[in-house]
């Protein structure tokens, strides 16, 4: 549903060059929610901003909906009332809101069909309808300072859908507002883009957002996106810094000549009692150093830190029973030695 090739941005001063883009692919399918998460100044503002060309890229290829929308980028007069046809079909949200105080609620969704020529009437039944949609029908003659944070984002929500998009992109929309009104503000988008079949790009700090909403998740580090996919499989990529950040299990070993092993479980295995199995299997103690389970996409996904007596060598046996019974099985670190990866199952 949107596709990137290669996109670059460059910004250049006078005395200055910063390349917020760096060759960025990304796919992001129809009906997913996809969130792009990274550190401040990593280029996410940048990356949805060149998505729906309110910034020109300076190289690469935006494809939405089937749309070259970098070809329809010209300075031409034709070119420029095609690009703002294709931007119709793209819905924007913001951090901030961007609401008009002047005006009520209505007018403010109404704005971007004035903008279309809608008439009229038509525009106050298609606000009232997305009013209604975002559970806000009662406050159409309000003014945006009556409303709270969550309301205002949902008004920002309602002016986003006003041209029937495909696509909604979405920068920090919860990044305002408090932690119960985010899960609120999530769970309307999760329900927009199952009711409506609506392709979300969001960008995010917050992996707690991924972990809420997303489908597909991409990490952004200085312009690049060093590791993407869907949020399940990424769980199972062995070393993978996004599955870390989305699960993460602390625990210190308790003392030297242990091994230290993270599992990730997966649907069934998540189940099993595993550990007292390997416990009895084997004769040996296992220490639970830290946990985190959750479902993600409707399946038991969980990351434990387990300890076993003995080094890397006297524990080769049991680890290779954790493999079978489907665990993805990480061995961490020793101080002072290379990583040990176990990953593949
Ligand atoms: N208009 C601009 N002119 C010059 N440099 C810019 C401009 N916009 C962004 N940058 C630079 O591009 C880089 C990427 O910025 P961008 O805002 O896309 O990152 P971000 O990941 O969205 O960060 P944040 O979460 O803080 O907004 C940064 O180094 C930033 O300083």
């Amino acid at each position: 549903m949107i596709t990137t090739t290669g996109l670059t941005k460059v910004y250049r001063s006078r005395d200055r060059e910063t390349v917020a883009l760096d060759g960025v692919d990304l796919h992001v399918r129809e009906g997913e929610v996809y969130g792009v998460v990274g550190r401040s100044g990593a280029g996410k503002s940048t990356l949805i901003r060149c998505v729906n060309l309110l910034e020109r890229p300076t190289s690469g290829t935006v494809e939405v909906a089937g749309r070259d929308l970098t070809a329809l980028a010209g300075r031409s007069d034709r070119a420029g009332s095609a690009l703002r046809t294709a931007r119709t079909g793209i819905g924007m949200v913001f951090q901030h809101f961007n609401l008009l105080s002047s005006r009520t609620v209505r007018d403010n969704v109404e704005l971007p069909l004035e903008i279309l020529g809608v008439s009229g009437r038509e525009r106050r039944r298609k606000a009232l309808e997305l009013l209604d949609l975002v559970g806000l029908a009662d406050k159409a003659r309000a003014y945006p300072a009556q409303l709270s944070g969550g309301q205002k984002q949902r008004v920002g929500i309602a002016r986003s859908l006003a041209g029937d998009p495909k696509v909604l992109l979405s920068d920090e929309a919860t990044s305002a507002l408090d932690p119960e009104t985010t899960r609120s503000i999530l769970q309307l988008l999760r329900d927009l883009n199952q009711q409506l079949g609506l392709t979300i790009l969001l960008i995010t700090h917050e992996m707690d957002v991924v972990k809420a909403i997303c489908d597909s998740a991409a990490l952004m580090k200085g312009g690049r996106i060093v590791e993407s996919g869907k949020v399940t499989d990424l769980l199972a990529t062995p070393g993978s810094e996004l599955a870390h950040e989305l699960f993460p299990v602390g625990g210190e070993p308790s003392g030297e000549g242990r091994t230290v092993v993270d599992l990730t479980f997966h649907g069934e295995a998540a189940t099993e009692p595993v550990i007292s199995q390997l416990s009895r299997t084997y004769n040996i103690d296992i220490s639970v150093l830290g946990a985190a389970l959750e479902t993600i996409g409707g399946r038991q996904v969980g990351r434990m830190r387990i300890e076993l007596p003995g080094a890397f060598e006297d524990n080769v046996v049991p680890i290779g029973f954790l493999r079978e019974k489907g665990l993805q099985v990480d061995v961490a670190p020793v101080a002072g030695d290379e990583l040990v990866k176990e990953g593949a199952k």
